[in-house]
């Protein structure tokens, strides 16, 4: 079965009105393959303008969100309020959550767990350090995060993984095509033994890390390979050459 090609583009905290104003002119003049679906991710003060003025075959994600719907939590966004301003996507777990702002495993699956009920669509991150890579602990780190992950979710129809690995992040040092294979590999096998075989064919599961228009290409040549989640290019022209990675426009 073929699972529908996914291109996020996480701008982290970057932008302003007057540069997310060009980028989503420039994007919705774009020439995009319509077999691809595209999701961008503004600030969360730039969401609502976003989500205004951007194509509608361009879905928007929120970058993070909280576990509780309201309350006594200053600073934090509710699943429900991005919902109610009719974002469809949020990225949850990203190492940057993980590292900065210390999320831990079970925070993240409890946030999965609500955004998902809010009615939210998930992308979920997960990825190894390098240290862990370098010993030999890549497997373990991504099968810990991806168990915290999938006991929170009961039906995976929304929800997407992002294989980040943390060294390959903002660094310019992007995962060969191989290695990249190997882990999404390794998570399709550890959801087909321990989720079902039918959600391990049809989870999508991301790239992201130091993908560009130059090694898009290749990369999504992998058999597990199902999308990217893109931070530094997707602020630049050539995030569209992304998302038409697999296309022939
Ligand atoms: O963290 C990422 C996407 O979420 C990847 O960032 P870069 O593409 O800048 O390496």
């Amino acid at each position: 079965m073929s699972r529908k090609f996914i291109v996020g583009g996480n701008f982290k905290l970057n932008g302003s009105n007057e540069f997310l104003t060009k980028l989503v002119e420039d994007l919705n003049k774009g020439n995009l393959d319509s077999n691809v679906e595209i999701v961008v991710s503004p600030p969360f003060v730039y969401l609502d303008k976003v989500r205004q003025s951007i194509r509608k075959d361009i879905a928007v994600a929120g970058q993070n969100c909280y576990l509780k719907s309201s309350g006594a939590y200053t600073g934090e966004v509710a699943a429900e309020m991005l919902k109610d301003i009719g974002i469809e996507w949020v990225i949850l777990g990203h190492s940057e959550r993980r590292e900065i702002f210390k999320e831990t495993d079970e925070e993240i699956g409890q946030k999965v767990a609500h955004a998902l009920k809010a009615g939210l669509k998930v992308i979920a991150c997960i990825g190894e350090k390098l240290d862990e890579r370098v010993n030999n602990k890549t497997n373990e780190v991504v099968e810990r995060q991806l168990k915290a992950i999938a006991d929170s979710v009961s039906d995976w129809t929304n929800v997407v993984i992002a294989y980040e690995p943390v060294w390959a992040i903002g660094t310019g040092k992007v995962a060969t095509p191989q290695q990249a294979q190997e882990v999404h590999k390794h998570i399709r096998e550890w959801l087909h033994k321990n989720v079902s075989p039918n959600v391990a064919e049809k989870t999508r599961i991301m790239y992201g890390g130091s993908v560009n228009g130059g090694n898009a290409a290749t990369l999504s040549k992998e058999p597990d390979v199902d999308g990217f989640l893109v931070g530094g290019a997707s602020l630049k022209p050539e995030f569209v050459t992304i998302c038409n990675a697999r296309a022939n426009l």
